[in-house]
């Protein structure tokens, strides 16, 4: 198993890190939810770009992250906009994703970007190559809102994100029942044991909220925290993810 290293956090390395998303609508909020981030209660933040109100301007965007890279120190930051799609805010065409993802990329500063796997190969890959030759790692995504699908199905999901060369792969998805939250994990532990790159999987919502604490289980790699706004339904405050993190892996 291969392990992604993002500034002095390694991802896949046996322990699940915290990941807390920066989740405010204006600059100044994302900067003031970033300083105290900065606290040592998460080991990554996430800056989920669809939820800052001036996310259509790239120029506004790298303003902000340049910002955001000098509040937030050596504390890794991942890059995502999430369409509404995969259950966000933007709602532009699959262009104008790509657009803003590649310019950024280009102009911004990131340790690592969230490319969502629904966007087709081509331009998937195109990302890929693109946040690659910006020495700035990849994490694939796909998020499944309504069901939870089969575990076939989404091993199969984690295995296409491994193959079209992402540095990570990350699987969310909504369950109906108890089941659907086991074959969530079920997926996870087997792709854990036939793939070679980490893993971030959970399963959402209320019932769900037990898989983002058993990374042990099912390889998950990382868990989402929230610290004020959750950026999907049935995440930890981190503060408390961090106590039972530390009960389960110390
Ligand atoms: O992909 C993910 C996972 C997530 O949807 C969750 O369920 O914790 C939260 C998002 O902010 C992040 O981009």
């Amino acid at each position: 198993m291969k392990t992604v290293r993002l500034r002095n956090v390694e991802l896949g390395d046996g322990n699940s890190k915290i990941i807390v998303p920066i989740t405010g609508a204006t600059e100044e909020k994302i900067i003031a939810q970033a300083k105290e981030l900065n606290q040592g209660i998460c080991d990554l933040a996430e800056w989920r770009v669809d939820l800052f109100e001036k996310h259509h301007a790239v120029s506004e965007i790298v303003k902000v992250a340049r910002k955001l890279r000098d509040v937030l120190g050596d504390m890794p930051f991942i890059f995502t906009i999430r369409t509404k799609e995969d259950g966000g805010k933007f709602e532009g065409t699959n262009e104008e994703y790509a657009e803003t993802v590649s310019r950024f990329l280009l102009e911004g500063e990131c340790d690592a970007c969230d490319i969502e796997l629904a966007k087709g190969k081509p331009l998937v890959q195109s990302l890929l190559e693109a946040a690659k030759s910006h020495g700035v790692k990849t994490i694939v995504s796909s998020h499944s809102f309504d069901k939870t699908p089969t575990v076939d199905k989404m091993i199969s999901i984690l295995g296409e994100m491994q193959s079209c060369g992402a540095d990570i792969a990350k699987l969310a998805v909504m369950p109906k029942s108890i089941q659907d939250v086991l074959n969530l994990m079920l997926a996870s532990a087997k792709s854990f044991e036939n793939l070679n790159i980490p893993l971030i999987t959970m399963s959402m919502g209320k019932l769900g909220s037990f898989s983002r604490v058993a990374g042990l289980l099912t390889g998950s790699c990382a868990t989402f925290g929230s610290y004020g706004q959750e950026s999907a339904p049935g995440q930890y405050d981190c503060r408390d993810l961090k106590k039972i993190m530390k009960m389960l892996y110390e």
